[in-house]
């Protein structure tokens, strides 16, 4: 049985439609990211599971138990949010007990627990010290074990690592991995940063103005987006979307755009049911790159730009009229000046219809 279901879930706020038609499942133990830009709709989607909003309309069930009329504490569920609040005149260690002694529990069970999570959590140095004390990663740890202590079926965890810095955000983002791996406890873990998702989950739910865009592994995701907005949004750099034609040149199909003329091998059948202008998304990895011009490499291209990243360059290129970037390692042959060469392989699952935005399926 899932251990969660959410079924045609919408919130309206005034004209603001926060949530339409919402509808996954949570397989039991699974670590599922809700992936989005600012205002998609994330948080609203956790509060109204953690039942803090009353949804317009759609059902929630908890292990097969519509939620609709139970309270926010009895819902077996943990809400850790983004801007966390520990009790400034309790120490770590009564921060992290508090879910425990709140609930009447006493003694040397609820020692040898917050014991437990503090160690898990590498954070058993503070416990006798308090909050003003901690640095903001040993906050959010405080926070994260607290959230975790009390053992419920569903933990769900807003943005818990947007306010700290890059280097503490990769360590914590381990953390939870491991403490996943370890507890095999179901979590629902919203966050904007796709890289955060795709290195965290088991699968990602992609949503932008209350809408599902996609759900899927992470690679698959990756792969084979669903549409122009998930190439785009997940990914670094983003997904290029070149503008092409599907034509023909003696009697074979090829695809035709600004400083390209490519063949459509592998013809997809339902390349017929495109329409003649397409798009054609490449991943900055697919483009070949060459200092001169070859068969491989037949386009030729202006570098704009390089970004040297240490071990990989990313290019900005212009090819004809388009922008598009591409990457190559340091110790290419090209060097991040002048012109380079291209040439690229379509994939029939990279064409976009133009007009729905939606690439073949
Ligand atoms: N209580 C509220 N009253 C009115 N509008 C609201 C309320 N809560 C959320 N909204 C609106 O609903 C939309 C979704 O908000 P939500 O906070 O769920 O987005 P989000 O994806 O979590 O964004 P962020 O990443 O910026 O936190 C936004 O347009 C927001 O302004």
């Amino acid at each position: 049985m899932s251990a969660l279901q959410i079924q045609g879930l919408t919130k309206r706020f005034d004209k603001v439609t926060a949530l339409a038609d919402i509808g996954f499942e949570v397989a039991e133990g699974e670590f599922l990211c809700v992936v989005g830009p600012t205002n998609a709709g994330k948080s609203t989607l956790l509060k109204t599971i953690a039942g803090l909003i009353r949804p317009d309309r759609g059902r929630i069930l908890a292990k097969g138990r519509d939620l609709a009329d139970v309270a926010p504490k009895d819902r077996g569920v943990s809400l850790l949010f983004q801007n966390i609040a520990l009790f400034p005149t309790m120490t770590g260690f009564e921060n992290i007990a508090f879910p425990l002694t709140a609930a009447g529990e006493t003694g040397a069970s609820v020692e040898a627990r917050v014991r437990q999570t503090a160690e898990l959590l590498r954070i058993g140095h503070v416990l006798n010290r308090y909050p003003r004390t901690f640095s903001g990663g040993e906050q959010q740890r405080v926070a994260i074990g607290r959230a975790i202590i009390r053992p419920s079926d569903l933990l769900l965890l807003d943005e818990p690592l947007s306010n700290l810095d890059a280097r503490i955000r990769i360590a914590l983002r381990i953390e939870f991995k491991k403490l996943h791996r370890e507890r095999r406890q179901t979590i629902l873990y919203v966050t904007h940063d796709q890289i955060e998702a795709m290195s965290l989950s088991d699968r990602i739910v992609v949503l932008n103005e209350g809408r599902i865009q996609q759900i899927g592994r992470p690679q698959e995701i990756y792969d084979r987006p669903a549409n122009r907005f998930v190439a785009r949004f997940i990914g670094t750099p983003p997904m290029n979307i070149l503008d092409a034609e599907v034509t023909s040149e003696g009697g074979a199909p090829i695809l035709a755009g600004a400083g390209f003329r490519v063949p459509l091998r592998n013809l997809d059948p339902a390349i017929t049911t495109l329409p003649r202008q397409v798009g054609l998304g490449l991943r900055a990895e697919e483009i070949r790159v060459a200092p001169a011009e070859s068969r491989d490499t037949p386009f030729p291209a202006e570098i704009v730009w390089a970004e040297h990243l240490g071990p990989k360059t990313i290019l900005d290129l212009r090819l004809g009229s388009t922008a598009l970037k591409a990457v190559i390692a340091d110790d290419h042959a090209v060097k991040g000046e002048g012109r380079a060469w291209l040439g690229f392989t379509p994939k029939p699952h990279h064409l976009l219809n133009r007009e729905t935005d939606q690439f073949l399926r």
